[in-house]
């Protein structure tokens, strides 16, 4: 498989595949909320176009990052979204660099959302779809968030078949810069346990496959059947 490892501003084409990686923590957040029972996560280009969904959609679940804010009903926190009841919702989630990444490369035949809780299973993803050629997208700090890099050559590493040992990835993230931000209460909307949630290795069977539907970048979850059953997908 050909890898390559770009920030958001070096997307000059459209891949053909992409990863979007986000551990801290747009798509930890995402797995939380399908895992909480969200049926699709509509990915806003802006603020105000998650507000004008939620204002057609009333029933709809607007998230943004950064502190709470009037017309948002959740922030960009796994830890308080564990707690939320999303069953059958949709979820309508802006956020500075994880959602941006996403709809960056939303023309691409193959778009999935990551982070370590569902590290396994896009990896796995990967191997079934066969993809010859894969971008991860490192959303974070213009390319250099480590946390971002560190869970995309874990997949890389885990989509060619190779084993890789989690353990050195892991402790990668932790020391980011993001990690150290949540831990000292600089970034807002956050939660005492946020670092630890997104550093929950394979905490989810499930990967997520982001496609356009009707002009929408919509996330859903996608079931990976286990190793055996692969060849079938
Ligand atoms: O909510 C987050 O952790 C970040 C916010 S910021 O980039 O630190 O301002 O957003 P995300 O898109 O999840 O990285
Ligand atoms: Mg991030």
């Amino acid at each position: 498989m050909d890898t390559r490892f770009l920030g958001i501003a070096e997307l000059v084409e459209t891949p053909p595949a992409a990863v979007v990686v986000d551990v801290m923590r747009a798509f930890t957040v995402a797995a939380w909320a399908f895992a909480q029972g969200a049926e699709r996560i509509v990915l806003a280009e802006s603020l105000d176009e998650a507000l004008a969904l939620k204002a057609r959609h009333p029933d709809w679940v607007a998230l943004k990052d950064g502190p709470p804010a009037a017309g948002f009903d959740a922030v960009n926190s796994p830890a308080l979204l564990r707690s939320v009841d999303l069953g059958g919702r949709t979820v309508v989630q802006k956020t500075t660099a994880g959602t941006v990444g996403a709809l960056a490369v939303k023309e691409a035949s193959l778009v999935l959302c990551a982070g370590f809780v569902v590290a396994e299973a896009t990896a796995r993803l990967l191997r079934a779809r066969e993809c010859g050629s894969v971008t991860f997208v490192v959303t974070g700090d213009e390319g250099r968030a480590d946390e971002d890099l560190a869970c995309a050559q874990y997949i890389a590493r885990r989509a060619a078949g190779d084993g890789a040992d989690a353990a050195g990835f892991l402790r990668r993230a932790g020391a980011s810069r993001a990690a150290a931000e949540l831990a000292e209460g600089v970034r807002q909307g956050a939660h005492p346990d946020d670092v630890a949630l997104c550093l929950e290795l394979d905490r989810f069977p499930f990967a997520m496959v982001a496609a356009l539907e009707d002009s929408l970048m919509v996330l859903r979850l996608c079931a990976v059947p286990s190793p055996t059953a692969e060849a079938s997908i």
